[in-house]
């Protein structure tokens, strides 16, 4: 009898197809009145969002040659990967790295099924991708009002004012949006970030159109008890599977982060292959959570991802060789000993 109520409560919770509870309150609620621990349910499968192209290679030092970011995404496409990040419109002032975009977007091998999002800041970098031919964009606020001055020049507000321009003119022209809220346990220059704030701009950015809101925890700061925290005010505003994680692993805790979202609902997961990355407007953050690392993870759990680790590894070790750097996947480093 418990067992079948879990099944019903974790299904319908988690799975992302039939959500019926209002809030993650009312889920835990469920599932403690059907006996079971909420904490036990995991979806079936899950999307990985691959930011390494993109978040991976933004804080480069030395410009990467576009032959080399298209070689990475082509070999990122044919290991299965469903969401590859595949570049930035932004000023070339403040990411040097990024100018080459539209070289970048011409040259990759699109893989039929395959997403390429690329970030747009305002208008004008949605018109050059959409000049590109990109079919997805992501815009990218903040839960902290320092982090946005400092990373896009303008105050939340003013940020959300932008990004309304990009989602309407996005409608327009058939391109999906995908929105980023930053800083969502803790900002490099703020500190301790309230979950009702992150919950707040969170909404506002699916109120305006994002088929999916991604909540960066930028510097790698959380742990699983403030992920749980800032998740419970999220799902309180967002549909759970609307949501997605992107966690930087400077403090180590990264997996365990992302298994309490999934615990909680979410089945979307960004990451970056060799665990490249980090925000050049974000003092101290290290890279994202290796993609390597989270598909290990996720295919121990018996959760399907679609991605093959074997041909992920050869793309990380490509771009390692290629930046002249050893990777920073725990797996890839364990495997490669072999
Ligand atoms: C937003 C702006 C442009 C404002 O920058 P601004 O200086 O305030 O912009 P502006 O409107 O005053 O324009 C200044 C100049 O930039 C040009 N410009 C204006 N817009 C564009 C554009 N889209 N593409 C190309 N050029 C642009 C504009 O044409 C003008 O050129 P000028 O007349 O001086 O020659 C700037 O602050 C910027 O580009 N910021 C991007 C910063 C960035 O890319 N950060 C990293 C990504 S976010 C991240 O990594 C976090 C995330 C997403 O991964 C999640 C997480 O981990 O939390």
């Amino acid at each position: 009898m418990a067992a079948a109520m879990m099944m019903r409560v974790c299904g319908t919770f988690s799975s992302g197809l039939g959500f019926r509870f209002r809030d993650l309150r009312s889920f835990v609620s469920a599932a403690k009145a059907a006996g079971v621990s909420p904490v036990k349910c995991l979806p079936e499968r899950v999307k990985i969002v691959e930011v390494g192209p993109r978040d991976g290679l933004q804080n480069e030092k030395t410009i990467v040659p576009a032959e080399v970011k298209i070689r990475l995404i082509d070999m990122l496409s044919e290991a299965g990967l469903p969401v590859i990040e595949a570049t930035s419109f932004v000023s070339p002032k403040w990411v040097p790295q990024m100018a080459d975009q539209m070289e970048v977007m011409q040259g990759i091998r699109k893989h039929p099924g395959v997403s390429y999002p690329v970030l747009a800041p305002n208008l004008k970098g949605f018109q050059a991708a959409v000049k590109a031919d990109a079919r997805e964009v992501a815009i990218f606020g903040a839960a902290s009002e320092l982090f946005s001055k400092k990373n896009i020049n303008c105050s939340i507000e003013e940020s959300l004012q932008r990004f309304e321009e990009v989602t309407r003119a996005a409608q327009e022209a058939g391109v999906l949006v995908r929105g980023y809220v930053s800083c969502v346990l803790g900002c490099p220059y703020e500190g301790k970030v309230s979950p009702e704030k992150v919950a707040q701009v969170a909404k506002r950015m699916y109120s305006m159109g994002c088929y999916e809101i991604s909540l960066g925890d930028t510097i790698g700061v959380g742990t699983p008890g403030s992920m749980r925290e800032m998740l419970c005010a999220v799902t309180k505003e967002v549909p759970v599977d609307a949501l997605a994680v992107h966690c930087h692993d400077t403090y180590g805790q990264a997996l365990a982060n992302i298994l309490v979202a999934l615990q909680m609902g979410v089945s979307v997961v960004d990451s970056s292959v060799a665990g490249l990355g980090g925000c050049p407007y974000a003092q101290g953050a290290s890279g994202n959570v290796a993609t390597e690392d989270v598909v290990y993870m996720l295919h121990g759990l018996g959760i399907q991802t679609g991605v093959d680790l074997q041909k992920l590894m050869d793309a990380g070790a490509f771009i390692c060789r290629s930046l002249n750097r050893r990777t920073s996947s725990k797996v890839a480093q364990a495997l490669c000993k072999l």
